[in-house]
């Protein structure tokens, strides 16, 4: 559906009149004084921020019932994705005879060569004591980690399977999203980051490719907040996330990555899902920065006031004046006028039904991964250094990073940390575009969005009003891999492994015919 070429782009902040050009006070040249990018608390002065670092490793990680789980008891199925720090594979669990579970116990299986979370000790005086730091980032928008173990200086990640793939792909399925079902989404982030941000952990990595659904359609961030390590790397790898532990204190406490770095983020999100492309992107990584750092936010016409001024006030470039980087959080978001149909307790006891329903005809179906990944012969080799090629625009992921972020990059060493990833630009109704231009476009998903609505009987504000079905093609899972069996730790103990489950109801086709950027309900 969203095959479209670059013919169609939009470029919204050459649109002349059809978009607003925000240019209240938050203009902010990042880099007139490091003091302007700091983060203050309550009481108005700078956070000192403190932070501890807990290494991820068997110890760290996997329940004390569990005493060794390692890579012999997992076989490979196939490759999901690759980051810039190492692949997430497909792996089924093997019992302690080699045999397969019945049903079967699929996870992602994340290789590294280390990795830590990074907390503040100020917000965490009272987890500290905690030995297993996974029940204290437990949450049901995070992904679960339910093992590491490592070989051959190799870290493990055994993480919970999600099977319903990036948001981002059903994002460009879709062209866009309603604000009703953008809220919903944004919503289940926003529960996530809140958590971490409590527990003194700053996600710093929230963008598209982070944001996986499940098998019910509801949210989960990958990552939790992990300073990585690539294996491929070679020793150090300096990246936005920072490898802590060789940082000197004085950079640590650099209050560059307050916690406003994630609300900004999901503004960023929020752009992304309403328009169809982030709000500040060029065509090479220079020019990306520059229009983080600079540039004016465009907002096009058809925005709901709600919608404009809840990015207006996240898209703040300076982190002092953004919404929710002050001592309350997230909680001047939560109650902003965009969310007013959220109702956060049931959001987060997920009472509220996923606007897509997600289709999956087996455990084993990948077919929402990309097939990029997914017809290679997997293996849990080191990621290919052809990936890291200094001459790709390594910025094409970052054009959800905080300026204030940016700057701090700037003056250290850094190392790409994943290949391109092209912003999103496609959408549905190319020849509404070719007809009508950038205005017919607008006009025809305001009136789109607005028809919707009106045959919801509903407010444009209101989530769950039926589930859109995206439906996975059966397919074969190519590439088994028995092979690699690496010596590990031997035997396992009782396993409170998650089961697979396809289970995400009825599947039903509701793709198609979409008119205006926006999809038809059955
Ligand atoms: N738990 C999971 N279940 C299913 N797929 C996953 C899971 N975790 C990651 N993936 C897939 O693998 C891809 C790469 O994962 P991820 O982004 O976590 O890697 P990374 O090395 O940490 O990259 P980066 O930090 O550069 O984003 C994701 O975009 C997603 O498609």
């Amino acid at each position: 559906m969203s095959n479209m070429t670059g013919a169609f782009d939009l470029e919204l902040t050459e649109d002349g009149g059809r978009t607003e050009d925000v240019s209240d006070e938050e203009y902010f040249e990042a880099d007139e004084s490091s003091g302007r990018q700091q983060e203050y608390g309550g009481d108005g002065l700078p956070n000192e921020e403190i932070m501890e670092t807990i290494e991820l490793s068997a110890q760290t990680v996997n329940p004390s019932n569990v005493r060794k789980i390692g890579r012999e008891r997992f076989e490979i199925i196939s490759l999901l994705g690759k980051g810039g720090y190492g692949k997430v594979l497909l792996a089924e669990m093997l019992d302690e005879s080699k045999s397969k579970y019945d049903p079967p116990r699929l996870y992602a299986m994340k290789v590294l060569k280390k990795a830590t979370i990074a907390r503040n000790q100020k917000d965490t005086a009272h987890t500290r004591a905690e030995r297993n730091i996974l029940e204290a980032v437990k949450h049901p928008f995070i992904v679960d980690l339910h093992y590491a173990f490592q070989t051959d200086g190799k870290l493990y990640l055994i993480l919970e399977y999600l099977p319903g793939g990036e948001l981002f792909t059903h994002l460009e399925r879709e062209g866009i999203f309603m604000e009703d079902m953008a809220s919903f989404y944004l919503g289940e982030i926003l529960l996530a980051i809140e958590h971490l941000h409590t527990l003194g952990v700053i996600y710093r990595d929230l963008k598209p490719e982070n944001v996986l659904l499940d098998c019910k359609g509801h949210i989960k961030l990958t990552d939790f907040g992990l300073c990585k390590e690539s294996i491929s790397l070679g020793e150090v790898t300096h990246t936005f996330c920072g490898t802590i532990e060789y940082m000197a204190p004085e950079i640590v406490q650099r209050s560059g990555h307050g916690k406003g770095v994630d609300w900004w983020s999901l503004g960023a999100l929020m752009y992304d899902m309403l328009t169809g492309q982030p709000p500040f992107s060029g065509e090479n990584r220079k020019k990306t920065i520059d229009k983080i750092l600079r540039a004016k936010l465009s907002l096009p016409p058809y925005l709901t006031n709600e919608a404009r001024a809840l990015l207006k006030k996240l898209l703040k470039k300076n982190p002092s004046d953004r919404l929710g980087s002050g001592p309350d959080d997230a909680a001047p978001i939560k109650s902003h006028m965009f969310f007013r149909h959220t109702n956060w307790d049931d959001l987060l006891n997920k009472r509220i039904e996923p606007p897509i329903k997600i289709g999956v005809t087996s455990a084993y179906d990948v077919s929402l991964f990309d097939t990029k990944f997914t017809k290679q012969t997997p293996c849990d080799s080191p990621v290919d250094m052809t990936v890291f090629s200094p001459s790709i625009n390594i910025f094409d992921g970052f054009t959800y990073v905080a300026p204030s972020v940016l700057t701090e990059m700037a003056t250290q060493p850094w190392i790409s940390e994943r290949g391109p990833r092209s912003p999103r630009k496609s959408y549905k109704n190319e020849s509404l575009l070719l007809n009508n231009g950038l205005e017919g476009f607008y006009q025809a998903n305001a009136a789109a969005a607005h028809a919707i609505a009106t045959q919801r009987g509903n407010h444009p504000g209101h989530v769950n009003q039926g589930p859109t079905t995206v439906v996975a093609s059966s397919r074969a899972v190519n590439g088994y891999d028995t092979s690699a069996q690496e010596d590990m730790d031997t035997s396992g103990g009782a396993a409170a492994a998650a089961t697979a489950s396809t289970s995400g109801g009825g599947v039903t086709s509701s793709q198609g015919g979409a008119t205006g950027g926006v999809h038809h309900r059955p």
